[in-house]
């Protein structure tokens, strides 16, 4: 298998990659077109945030299952077009989280003392003191927009520098905050009383442009302005304006609305400070990065569950290991019931009682999904796409928990409505740490969710059984396992048969003849 690693990844990533038997292809930033040609028959992407992963990228690749970010910011890919094609996108979110604190930090000591200005003046041969007169960082309040991984490691360090922390961050647990000894408050209310304003959030649709024209207005004249974060967040040419026009101080700037950055009016400003997206660039955070990522691609590659994915369901540590059993479960109950189906499916449930209630249902949801689309889809979905492919294809999909469980100490109930009918089937992970079926259509059976399978509705009245059991014998397939679910005496009830081997049509015929039987289905798990 073959891994495209682009934009400079760390040797001891790639080290990782090629000890797996992966083939490697290490190069710098590539444009749209080098990518197409270049990706094709990789199975792996990894990449900085320099080459733009685009959808038509995406689109040419034949075989690729996972992209890589050695880093933080994924907004360089387009997750969606990743998505919609199955293919997993991982990062590597805490490897560079201390290389872009310290960076802010520095960018906010270099624009309290003019160190780049005076650095430049002096290199020039001129003694220039009194134009360089800095502030303090004492006593000052920096205000923190986006209290996440950078942010805080920034916060705690400005706490060291004697500073006093405001945050805004709607997302975030406000007893950390007080445990990092940082204010909450409203972006407004950061805003009117910081000296200083850093922000560390991702770039998306609601963060672009969170500073603007009319934030920057609420600044305190002579505030200074960072952004180690994502060009975009800042609205540059409202940044410029406030410049200029005194409110701000100055600005501390490593990323850009365009990167490469050529030619940009903050660059004419004495008191706009600039580093070319270096937030991330350290010896230590790009070992970190390559290896969280390369662990991640050979993980995705081996078919192992990815650490770091953004777009699927993450379980980890502990709840990994409680929940693996029933993802299996899940995905198999999809798969009976997408079998068991005639008409095409229009909405589907999933409920999950007992102790599973306490965990996020979406890798349950995704799991039991992809079962019950693969049977028509094969290799065109997967636990990536399952959701989105679901919801494309009109299927409603609904989720529900319930603490509360009788006979068992979990069950994954699961229903699915198509145009003509609808099917009902229920599973639990016994305490062996086998999945069982224990009820379908409302029958309770017991059944090991695997190989070849039988579903016989057929009325509830002697001299069935055996005409079943000898058409299938005649056709040489071996009974392993056979359940009767009824209801009541003498009403509808089900076979549920576990078979050896594959049921030739024949048989499926010769059981469907037999007097009382209602219809027959053939089930592979
Ligand atoms: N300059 C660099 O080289 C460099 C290096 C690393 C990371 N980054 C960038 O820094 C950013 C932050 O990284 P991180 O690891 O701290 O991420 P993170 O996910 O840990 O933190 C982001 C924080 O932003 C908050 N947030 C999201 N939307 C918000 C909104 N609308 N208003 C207020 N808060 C909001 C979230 O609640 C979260 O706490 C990312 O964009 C990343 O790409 C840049
Ligand atoms: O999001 C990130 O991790 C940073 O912006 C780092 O980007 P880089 O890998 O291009 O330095």
């Amino acid at each position: 298998m073959h891994v495209l690693a682009l934009d400079g990844i760390d040797e001891r990533g790639l080290a990782i990659l090629r000890e797996a038997g992966l083939e490697v292809t290490a190069a710098g930033k590539m444009n749209e077109e080098e990518l197409k040609d270049a990706i094709r028959d990789s199975e792996a992407l990894i990449v900085r945030s320099a080459t733009k992963v685009t959808a038509a990228a995406i689109n040419a690749a034949k075989k690729l299952k996972i992209i890589g970010r050695a880093g933080v910011g994924t907004d360089n890919i387009d997750v969606t077009a990743a998505t919609e094609r199955g293919i997993v996108v991982v990062n590597a979110p805490e490897g560079n989280t201390v290389a872009a604190a310290e960076h802010t930090i520095a960018m906010m000591l270099a624009l309290a003392r003019n160190i780049p200005q005076a650095n430049a003046t002096l290199k020039q041969g001129i003694w220039e003191k009194k134009k360089y007169v800095g502030v303090e960082l004492r006593g000052k309040t920096l205000g923190v927009i986006g209290l996440g991984k950078i942010g805080r490691e920034v916060a705690r360090r400005a706490r060291g520098m004697e500073m006093k922390v405001m945050a805004y961050d709607p997302y975030v647990d406000p007893e950390q905050a007080t445990r990092l000894e940082v204010e909450l408050a409203s972006l407004e209310t950061v805003l009117q009383a910081a000296d200083f304003v850093t922000v560390h959030l991702p770039l998306t649709n609601e963060t672009r442009h969170l500073l603007g024209r009319e934030e920057l207005k609420l600044l305190k004249p002579g505030a200074r302005v960072l952004n180690v974060a994502r060009g975009g967040i800042i609205d540059e040419a409202a940044l410029y304006e406030a410049l200029k026009a005194g409110q701000v101080a100055g600005a501390a700037l490593d990323v850009f609305e365009e990167e490469p950055l050529k030619a940009s009016p903050l660059l004419e400003l004495d008191n706009v400070i600039v580093t070319p997206h270096l937030g991330a660039s350290t010896e230590e955070a790009q070992v970190a990065v390559a290896v969280e990522v390369a662990r991640d691609v050979v993980r995705c590659l081996k078919g192992e569950p990815v650490l770091n994915a953004v777009n699927i369901p993450v379980v980890r540590g502990h709840v990994a290991e409680v929940l693996r059993p029933y993802l299996q479960l899940a995905e198999k109950l999809g798969s009976f019931l997408a079998q068991l189906m005639e008409s095409p499916i229009i909405a589907a449930e999933i409920c999950c009682n007992g102790e599973l209630a306490q965990y996020d249902l979406a890798p349950l949801t995704s799991s039991f999904l992809k079962g019950l689309l693969r049977p028509l889809l094969a290799d065109a979905v997967n636990y990536v796409n399952a959701p989105l492919v679901a919801k494309k294809r009109g299927i409603r999909i609904r989720e529900k928990k319930s603490r509360e469980m009788e006979y068992f100490a979990n069950l994954i109930s699961v229903k699915v409505e198509g145009r003509r009918e609808s099917h009902r089937l229920a599973g639990t992970v016994n305490q062996a740490g086998e999945p069982r079926l224990v009820n379908l259509d409302g029958y309770s059976v017991d059944a090991s969710p695997a190989g070849h399978m039988l579903v016989v509705p057929h009325l509830d009245r002697p001299r069935i059984i055996g005409p079943v059991g000898l058409a299938i014998g005649d056709h040489k397939v071996n009974i392993a396992a056979m359940q009767v679910g009824r209801q009541e005496i003498g009403g509808e009830a089900v076979m549920l048969i576990s078979v050896d081997s594959e049921v030739p049509r024949e048989a499926l015929q010769a059981i469907r003849q037999v007097d009382g039987v209602l219809d027959v289905r053939y089930i592979y798990l």
